[in-house]
């Protein structure tokens, strides 16, 4: 009757995968505050429409960054409504929770997420490394002797590892992914349009325009946007172009490249072989970037595969790894 779940608490998205259910909660990761009394106005989709567009006593707000908890109180309620919309209202039984940290997280930002999840109700919280959980949520044999390389592409953190027997033989965490990508499209549009956006426009862009990959179809792509003229203070429509964005955000994408290439080269030459028959495994919401795939391609000569699904990886990877939880659980009650 106990509840087991999966959460994949993101910078951007919060997932929640539920044993025996699947995926039962995708919202983002966006809480609006009422500052005078303090009281919780709305959580995730809701929350995250009212951003740039809330009065002054009001905030929403993300109270995760570069993957890890950077406002605890905010944090705690956002993962007590989370967690209390997963269990549903009339289970008495606290739910076992497994929840995705980034592989370089201090040992501060792994206990304060620890302790979040138990504040927020779990009977018993355990973390797993985003690496992992995208690699075992992607469907690789993580157990085999054989190397695996996953790429994680989140909003606030791109994760990198080589995985063989159970473990993460190397790994790199660059606080560099889909947010730093749109802060970047904030910044050409002012400087090259003189025209001052939102992030949810950039993120819009990014979405619909942005690309890493010079090709007939990125260089074709359009979008129409409204944005505030720095000069004349009004209102503003321009259209931007595929190409365009592509030089936008060729900074952090290039940092995101830069990052797999010294993973690669610091791979043992055994492993690496297994890495370039099996390909190099991509998830995260950034593997949907247009072009991404092409681009490590090219520039790493190794094939590179996107997980299906992509954004779910880290939930259903921390989901399946709570089967065996129980078990090293019963097995540690049985001594
Ligand atoms: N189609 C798309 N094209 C480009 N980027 C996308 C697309 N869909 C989602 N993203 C980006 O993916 C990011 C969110 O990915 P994801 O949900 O995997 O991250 P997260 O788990 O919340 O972050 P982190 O793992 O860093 O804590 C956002 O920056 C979002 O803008």
């Amino acid at each position: 009757m106990r509840n087991y779940l999966g959460i994949d608490l993101g910078t951007a998205n919060t997932l929640v995968y539920s044993r025996g259910k699947g995926i039962i909660l995708n919202e983002p990761s966006v809480i609006a505050i009422d500052q005078n009394t303090g009281k919780i106005l709305q959580v995730g989709l809701e929350a995250k429409k009212m951003i740039g567009k809330t009065p002054s006593n009001i905030i929403a707000t993300r109270p995760l960054k570069d993957g890890v908890i950077a406002d605890y109180d905010v944090a705690l309620a956002m993962l007590k409504y989370f967690i209390s919309q997963s269990v549903g209202g009339f289970n008495i039984f606290k739910p076992v929770v497994v929840i995705g940290i980034p592989t370089e997280a201090t040992e501060v930002e792994r206990n304060a997420l620890k302790e979040a999840a138990l504040d927020a109700g779990a009977h018993k919280a355990f973390l797993i490394e985003e690496a992992m959980a995208t690699a075992i949520g992607a469907g690789l044999n993580v157990e085999e002797p054989s190397g695996n390389m996953v790429v994680d592409i989140g909003g606030g953190t791109t994760e990198i590892a080589i995985i063989s027997l159970g473990n993460i033989v190397l790994s790199k965490s660059i606080r560099v992914a889909g947010d730093e990508i749109d802060e970047n499209i904030i910044e050409y549009v002012k400087n090259e349009h003189n025209i001052l956006i939102g992030e949810k426009t950039a993120e819009k862009i990014k979405m619909e325009i942005g690309n890493t990959f010079e090709n007939e179809e990125n260089d074709s792509l359009t979008i129409d946007i409204i944005g505030l003229d720095v000069l004349t203070g009004l209102p503003k429509n321009i259209p931007l172009s595929g190409s365009e964005i592509r030089k936008a955000i060729k900074k952090p994408v290039s940092r995101i490249l830069e990052n797999i290439k010294l993973a690669i080269e610091s791979t043992p030459p055994e492993l690496l072989s297994d890495v370039v028959s099996k390909g190099i495994f991509l998830g995260g919401g950034g593997a949907m970037l247009k072009g991404m795939k092409e681009l490590i391609e090219k520039e790493t000569h190794i094939r590179v595969v996107i997980a299906d699904e992509p954004l779910t990886c880290v939930a259903r990877g921390a989901g399946l790894v709570i089967d065996k939880i129980e078990i090293i659980e019963n097995l540690s009650k049985n001594r």
